[in-house]
């Protein structure tokens, strides 16, 4: 059992759900024809970083559908509110939540190096799911989903020295050797650049409407199993971290989870919007007595590193303990 397990509490913005891929998993994304397709305004994701930062959040998740601006129609919605690229967008949404004071994690699905090296200074972490080093099915109307792809933008993130956020999607038609494959090109590119602060094993969520409606989710054994195996694969420093609102974390700590990733108390899951948030309370009981501890979307040992900004300086020493943990 672990001395204790870490959560971060966040604020999820879904910044656009304008996506050119098409995963046979996701309710995330919506075509461009759909009602519900859209950009938020800063005037929207204001309040919400200023409400989020009153409930105690740290973090500032904005998530994205992946070059949204190869989508028709994109373009003009992003003009329509004063920009010409997304990144330059997000730039200034991470501006505005530092001001606020929260620290910004970008999930923009690939970029490319000078995406990533604009977004670094104003970022405390990024992410990009591997999801699998296999080539499926889920994935065929996905060109982002490329392995080789998702691979070379962590690559880029790891030369860039980015503390990020990656995982695998479980259950999405790979097989055990395709996980284990998926985990040691992970291991592989920590070896290399030291970047990898944590490693989400993700369950996949089966979603009405969706191609992917009719699948099963990975059993509870499965579950175990891979947290186990990553557990074997990944380097030591590498935290596994697992959704306490997709899976009872219980028996996947006692495998090796040591994360339950980030937590919002005013914001849904916009990936998983069926799958609430547990409170605090409800979170403790789940964990059975072993302690919690707060963290910010930046590990301790990357801020003892110092791999963080000067514009992330003064907010990250504000908001953190002399551990690198939250600052009660
Ligand atoms: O609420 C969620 N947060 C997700 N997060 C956020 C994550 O829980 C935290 O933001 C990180 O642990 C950083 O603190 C992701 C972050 C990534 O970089 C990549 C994938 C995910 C996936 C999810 C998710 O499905 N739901
Ligand atoms: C942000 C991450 O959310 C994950 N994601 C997308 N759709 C689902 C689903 N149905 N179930 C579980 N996880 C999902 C993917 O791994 C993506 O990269
Ligand atoms: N679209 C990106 C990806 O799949 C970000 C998370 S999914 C909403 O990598
Ligand atoms: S999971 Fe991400 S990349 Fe795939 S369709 Fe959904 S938003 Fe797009």
């Amino acid at each position: 059992m672990p001395e204790f397990i870490t959560f971060c509490r966040n604020v999820f913005i879904p910044v656009t759900n304008i996506c050119r891929n098409e995963c046979g998993y996701c309710t995330f994304r919506r075509s461009p024809d759909d009602p519900a397709a859209r950009l938020m305004t800063g005037e929207e994701i204001v309040p919400l970083l200023t409400e989020g930062k009153e409930a105690g959040c740290t973090e500032a998740l904005f998530t994205f559908g992946e070059y949204a601006e190869e989508v028709p129609g994109y373009k003009d919605l992003l003009e329509g509110i004063g920009y010409s690229s997304t990144v330059e967008y997000v730039s200034d949404l991470c501006r505005i939540a530092i001001e606020i004071g929260l620290l910004p994690h970008t999930n923009a699905g690939l970029l490319n190096y000078t995406e990533l090296e604009t977004l670094k200074p104003l970022n405390a972490s990024m992410g990009l799911m591997l999801e699998t080093t296999a080539d499926l099915d889920a994935h065929a109307g996905s060109p982002g989903k490329r392995p080789s792809a998702r691979l070379k933008t962590m690559s880029y993130a790891g030369e860039l020295q980015i503390p990020f956020t990656t995982g695998i999607l479980v259950g999405i038609g790979e097989t055990l050797d395709d996980r284990i494959n998926s985990l040691q090109s992970i291991a592989e590119l920590h070896e290399k650049y030291g970047h990898i602060q944590e490693v989400i094993i993700q369950n996949f969520m089966p979603k009405p409407d969706t191609p992917m409606a009719d699948c099963l989710p990975p059993t509870d054994e499965e579950m175990m199993q891979t947290v186990l195996i990553a557990g074997e694969i990944l380097p030591q420093d590498v935290t596994i971290q697992v959704a306490p609102n997709l899976i009872d974390p219980y028996v996947l700590i006692q495998c090796g989870a040591g994360d339950l990733g980030g937590i919002s108390p005013t914001t849904i899951d916009w990936i998983n919007p069926e799958a609430n948030w547990p409170d605090l309370e409800r979170l403790k009981q789940m964990v059975r007595g072993i302690p919690i501890r707060e963290r910010l979307p930046i590990y301790p040992e990357y801020i003892r590193k110092g791999w963080y900004s000067e514009q992330l300086k003064d907010l990250i020493l504000s908001v953190a303990d002399e551990e690198g943990y939250r600052k009660v």
